[in-house]
């Protein structure tokens, strides 16, 4: 057997060994686990994934290779990946790298030939373990350094990294969904002007708002309502984005409080969900493991239909803490834990799942067409 190239330090000193794949060196995360068949490059160029390494349950990571299109960032987030079985070939005309060199290219960590089935139960029995994931081609690994760091690492909770992942300045997003069929870029009457506010936003989720005939201005995390209102939008939109809601929430609350105020539609996403739920009134908390996949059935309270959606969380709104005013829309039917409020009185919404889905299926596009109906009432 070739001498493993690659481990996975647990904090409470559980080791798996395996074989390097991309980039050398040491690296230390939050653990969590990823139930999606497809999407790898997406899932990895997530920026909600800052501070995570992503464990994928999908045995055959890698076939089709990496290409440029396909990232919903500029650069990997997530601080590494594990996979089961070593990376074939790429067989896909689109690939421009193998996945072991895109990783190399980007400067992250894998490790392959991992028992992914056992480390997904031990996450869901630790919740969210923090690990030390190390690549040496030699082999060689200080292996009570590697949980001293896995150990010391302080975890995502109290962590505001929305503002290590948000642009640098303000710019105006046109570009729509590469090959989408169905023509929601092509509308007329005037784009209504809407505001995104960057906490780490997918592409995809710009492209989606394009799609859904919106004139898209994207600003840092850290604007002010100021900002935002003299930027004179239709509506406001909070992205998804890495780190712990309560810790982002300190600078987005207000902002959301102060464009609230002026009664302007807002439409959240994921960690944009969890803002607009704190700027009501209501808390977060951390979950054990998380949701984080492409197949998880959500039920739209209020007309009863399941969809089927992509989700990447590891912070849950407390239901039990919603304030008069506010109503559930949504649940997880994995857990009944929430993924949707509004406002009982303005289009005021939010969904903790991913409608832009990339990876996922598309069941949740409606979202993004009711964002825009509430910005253009007769459009
Ligand atoms: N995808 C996201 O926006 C994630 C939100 C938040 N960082 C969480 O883990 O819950």
């Amino acid at each position: 057997m070739p001498t493993p190239t690659a481990c996975l330090a647990l904090a409470d000193g559980t080791l798996f060994y395996g074989y390097g794949i991309g980039a050398t060196g040491t690296c230390v995360a939050e653990l969590c686990f990823n139930t999606a068949m497809t999407g790898y490059q997406e899932i990895m160029t997530d920026p909600s994934y800052a501070g995570q390494v992503v464990t994928f349950t999908f045995p055959h990571i890698g076939n089709v290779g990496a290409t440029p299109e396909d990232d919903e960032s500029a650069d990997p987030v997530a601080a590494g990946l594990v996979v089961k079985w070593d990376p074939t070939q790429p067989s896909n005309w689109r690939s421009a790298q193998t996945l072991s060199e895109w990783l190399a290219a980007k400067g992250r960590i894998g490790i392959a030939g991992v028992d992914t089935r056992r480390l997904t139960r031990a996450i869901r029995a630790q919740g969210a373990p923090h690990v030390a994931l190390a690549h040496d081609p030699d082999g060689k690994f200080d292996i009570e350094a590697l949980v001293r760091q896995a150990r010391d690492f302080s975890g995502l909770e109290g962590l505001d990294l929305a503002k290590d992942v948000t642009c640098a300045q303000s710019y105006r997003w046109d570009e729509t969904r590469w090959a989408w069929p169905n023509g929601y870029g092509t509308r007329t009457g005037a784009a209504p002007k809407v505001v995104a506010i960057d906490f780490g936003a997918k592409r995809n989720i710009l492209r989606c708002l394009a799609d859904a005939g919106c004139d898209v201005t994207v600003l840092p995390a850290t604007a002010t309502a100021e900002d935002v209102l003299a930027q004179s939008p239709d509506g406001v939109f909070l992205s998804n984005g890495p780190g712990d809601p309560a810790a982002t929430g300190s600078y987005a609350v207000p902002m959301i409080r102060g464009v609230l105020e002026k009664e302007l539609p807002v439409f959240g996403i994921c960690l944009g969900h969890q803002m607009l739920a704190l700027a009501l009134g209501a808390r977060t908390v951390k979950m054990n493991h998380g949701h984080h996949g492409a197949n998880h059935p959500v039920k739209d309270l209020e007309t009863g239909k399941v969809e089927i959606t992509s989700m990447n969380h590891g912070f849950t709104v407390d239901s039990q803490s919603l304030p008069a005013g506010v109503t559930e829309t949504h649940v997880s039917l994995f857990d009944g834990s929430n993924c949707g409020i509004r406002m009982a009185d303005r289009p005021v919404f939010s969904v903790q799942y991913h409608p832009e889905a990339s990876p996922g299926p598309q069941d949740s596009f409606y979202l993004f067409e009711r964002f825009r109906a509430a910005m253009t009432p007769a459009g």
